[in-house]
């Protein structure tokens, strides 16, 4: 169908300025429908500044950004209306932060954190958001006895948990994610990574995820893009790149790293 024809997503040229120093530079790549790109890197070397402009939280300062939208048309985000962009981001995206305040309503219930986004979405019907609610918080390991409770009430592992259905609860196309496993226990982690790589799978999502965490790259992407002082340094498939790195500083973050 002409609607799955193309990329999903299109950077072309991507280049963030903080009056004299360099966020990203000219940055160009593809994403597929339902494939998981990682954008890795040491600190400081562009990812978040990457991440926040393509999915418009930044303005960049030159460059296109193309979005294949849901009727097949691509569009021009840069070009769109502020409106239409929100409507984008509570919909046919998802936002997952590292910090899940970022992400969530602290002072309402989780169950409200779901069916909000439902309701972002057209959904009226109190009966069937809860149903709809209750089932995203099983799927993310949330017992239904807590759909009330608010998510200050959560450990910091099941606020993750709840940012992520609150992220795919309407079931969006493209999923942003900025260090998903960045602040919690090791063992955590290593569960929400486990049940991040199901639903990304299941719901055959595209995912564009940032990490410094390479272990976090092989487990959840298909291909993975280093970075480095705002450029891409090597990119390709993440079983290639991981074992058999090409460039010479990723060969060294790969050495750094993965070595134990
Ligand atoms: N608001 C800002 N104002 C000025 N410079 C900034 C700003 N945000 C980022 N930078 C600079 O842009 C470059 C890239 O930063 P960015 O935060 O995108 O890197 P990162 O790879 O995401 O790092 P980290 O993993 O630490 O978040 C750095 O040199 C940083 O100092």
């Amino acid at each position: 169908m002409a609607a799955h024809d193309g990329p999903l997503l299109s950077v072309r040229d991507l280049t963030k300025r903080y009056g004299q120093r360099i966020g990203c530079d000219d940055i160009s790549f593809d994403v597929w429908p339902g494939e998981v790109l990682a954008i890795v890197g040491e600190s400081g070397s562009g990812k978040t500044t990457l991440l926040n402009c393509i999915s418009t939280r930044l303005p960049a300062t030159s460059g296109t950004v193309t979005y294949q939208m849901r009727d097949g048309q691509p569009r021009n985000l840069f070009e769109m209306e502020e409106a239409e962009r929100r409507h984008l981001l509570r919909t046919d995206w998802g936002f997952v932060h590292q910090n899940p305040a970022d992400g969530l309503r602290m002072t309402v219930s989780a169950g409200a954190n779901v069916g909000e986004r439902l309701m972002a979405v057209g959904n009226r019907h109190y009966g069937q958001i809860r149903e709809t609610a209750t089932d995203w918080l099983s799927r993310v390991e949330i017992m239904a006895e807590r759909i009330d409770d608010q998510p200050r009430a959560f450990s910091g592992g099941m606020r993750q948990r709840l940012q992520i259905a609150r992220n795919l609860v309407t079931a969006p196309r493209l999923v942003f994610m900025d260090e998903p496993t960045g602040g919690l226990d090791v063992s955590v982690q290593a569960r929400l990574l486990d049940l991040l790589r199901g639903l990304v799978a299941d719901l055959g999502l595209a995912v564009i995820i940032v990490t410094h965490d390479l272990a976090v790259a092989r487990l959840l992407s298909d291909r993975i893009m280093v970075m480095k002082d705002g450029h891409v340094i090597e990119t390709g498939l993440t079983d290639r790149v991981l074992d058999d790195p090409q460039a010479p500083y990723t060969q060294l973050l790969v050495s750094s790293i993965l070595q134990v």
